[in-house]
């Protein structure tokens, strides 16, 4: 398989000629080539968005036409989801059913924001002023940059790619440069659904090479990113240079809380599911897990019977539970975290190592991983590893809980897990992230917004904010009745 960028409607290979060997998480083989682009291809692609929004007609074109044609691409999305599904799990090593979930939740997307183009036709606000009319409207923000990580390739892209359309924008997407085919595949569905040249623009290639670029450039009004922290800061640095609007998806440290109350096998059942789905890798992982004191022992227990027994394998394996780790590089990273829980005093309760047999030799797999005896102050617990590690903590008051859960620089999201419902209300509330969940984990669907507190970032993705993100707010102010003021008399 080769890939390509697609630059003002042309497909197009990089103008260095240099490629990159797409590799497969679970064996190691290269399963595609992509084109390597370069600042010079990020450039070219700004200019053919620029020039689509400044000189095009996309951004007027009636917001109701825009959105059939993101509704169109929603269509598309679903009568190729199982191609969809199938190079996402190559790509990534995730479940084959998790990557057709992703395709449900991607086409849901489009059509949500396909449906909420045309619904804002702006508010006439009373004027103070006589003989005069007011309005607020909201126009597109102009050309996007949009930056995607591995984890989630297309989910990501889709909360990016079908708002910024849906509101007149014009766009240069750059997705991960480990797993672009999904991306790629979706903008050969973009030029089905009739997507104008220029419009939506897709450069594959490094964050040195393509996002860099992207946060800096003074042709890009707006830089939405996914991805990890560090990356965050670097790009809200350089989209300082032009006062760039951005909007920043980052990681998370995610508290899932269980009451001694809670109905023990869901809890454990969710607290597995929250830690270990996709192999942890996921932004909302619930990697930290509060259990009430007095619940603690048979809680780890049972958790620790149940992780040990998940299947790891091939993401096409019907048996397979759980994948392998993105990467090599990935992979030593969530090894490094293990030596130091270790060093800090934690009990390393289960695995902590590669799978042992001749099915994971080339695959990046990890065991599922529990960390007990874990205290606020130590990195494991602190820090995002992004693998199939808990830690394990205890409180005995709601007050423990709820300050415990909030220590960490993250805001992302958390759980509360209890049958006291006016307990799990209060503190849903007081947990500071932008998502909570009570008697569940891990919830997300294109209605309601998805963002984070605190260093897990700012602005939203998907729900009607979803949109107002890619928009500008405009006062227009009438003067019915003009006539000179007179302030100056000379
Ligand atoms: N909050 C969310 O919704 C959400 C969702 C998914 C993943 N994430 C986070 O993403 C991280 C994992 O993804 P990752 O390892 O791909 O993150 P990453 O920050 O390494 O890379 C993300 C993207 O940024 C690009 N990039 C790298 N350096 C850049 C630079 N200097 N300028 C511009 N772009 C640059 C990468 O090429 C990639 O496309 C985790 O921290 C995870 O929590 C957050
Ligand atoms: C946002 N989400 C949960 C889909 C993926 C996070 O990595």
């Amino acid at each position: 398989m080769e890939l390509k960028m697609y630059i003002n409607g042309e497909w197009t290979e990089s103008v260095h000629g240099a490629t990159r060997d797409i590799i497969n998480p679970f064996n190691q083989e290269v399963i595609a080539t992509a084109t390597e682009g370069t600042r010079e291809d990020t450039e070219k692609a700004i200019r053919a968005a620029r020039v689509a929004f400044d000189k095009g007609s996309w951004s007027t074109t009636p917001a109701s036409d825009r959105g059939k044609i993101v509704g169109h691409i929603g269509r598309l999305i679903r009568e190729n989801a199982l191609e969809l599904a199938r190079l996402e799990t190559l790509d990534t090593g995730k479940t084959l059913e998790e990557s057709k979930g992703d395709m449900e939740d991607i086409a849901n997307v489009f059509e949500f924001f396909s449906g909420l183009a045309d619904k804002d036709g702006g508010e006439v606000i009373e004027s103070p002023i006589p003989d005069s009319t007011s309005k607020v409207v909201r126009e597109p923000i102009g050309v996007c940059g949009q930056i995607t990580p591995w984890n989630y390739p297309l989910l990501q892209a889709a909360w990016k790619l079908a708002p910024a359309l849906a509101a007149g924008n014009t766009l240069v997407m750059k997705p991960s440069e480990i797993t672009p085919l999904t991306t790629v595949r979706v903008f050969e569905l973009f030029e089905e659904a009739g997507v104008p040249k220029g419009v939506a623009n897709l450069v594959l290639g490094t964050g040195q090479e393509v996002g860099a670029p992207l946060s800096e450039s003074h042709d890009v009004d707006l830089v939405s990113f996914t991805g990890g922290i560090e990356t965050g800061k670097t790009i809200m640095k350089s989209a300082s240079d032009n006062v760039k609007k951005i909007a920043l998806e980052l990681g998370g440290k995610n508290p899932n809380i269980v009451f001694a109350d809670a109905d023990f096998d869901t809890a454990v059942d969710q607290a597995l599911n929250a830690a270990f789905f996709h192999g942890g890798q996921v932004c909302s992982a619930g990697s930290r897990l509060l259990i009430e004191e007095s619940l603690h022992d048979q809680f780890v227990e049972e958790l620790i019977k149940r992780a040990s027994n998940i299947t790891l394998g091939n993401g096409f394996d019907e048996a397979t539970e759980s994948g392998p780790l993105i990467s090599k590089e990935h992979r030593e990273k969530v090894e490094a975290y293990i030596e130091v829980g270790v060093n800090e005093g934690a009990t390393l309760a289960l695995g902590g190592k590669r799978p042992e047999g001749e099915a994971f030799q080339n695959g990046f797999f990890f065991e599922p991983t529990i960390f007990t005896n874990c205290t606020s102050e130590m990195r494991i617990v602190q820090e995002e590893i992004f693998g199939p590690v808990i830690t394990v903590e205890t409180f005995t008051t709601t007050e423990e809980a709820i300050e415990k859960a909030n220590d960490t620089i993250y805001g992302l999201a958390g759980a509360v897990f209890t049958n006291d419902i006016d307990r799990g209300e209060e503190v849903a509330e007081r947990l500071r992230m932008g998502t909570v969940w009570i008697n569940d984990f891990h919830p997300y669907f294109a209605q309601a917004p998805w963002g984070g507190y605190k260093q897990s970032g700012f602005g939203r993705e998907l729900g009607k904010v979803g949109l107002e993100e890619y928009t500008e707010v405009k006062h227009i102010f009438r003067n019915k009745k003009p006539a000179a003021v007179n302030w100056f008399q000379s």
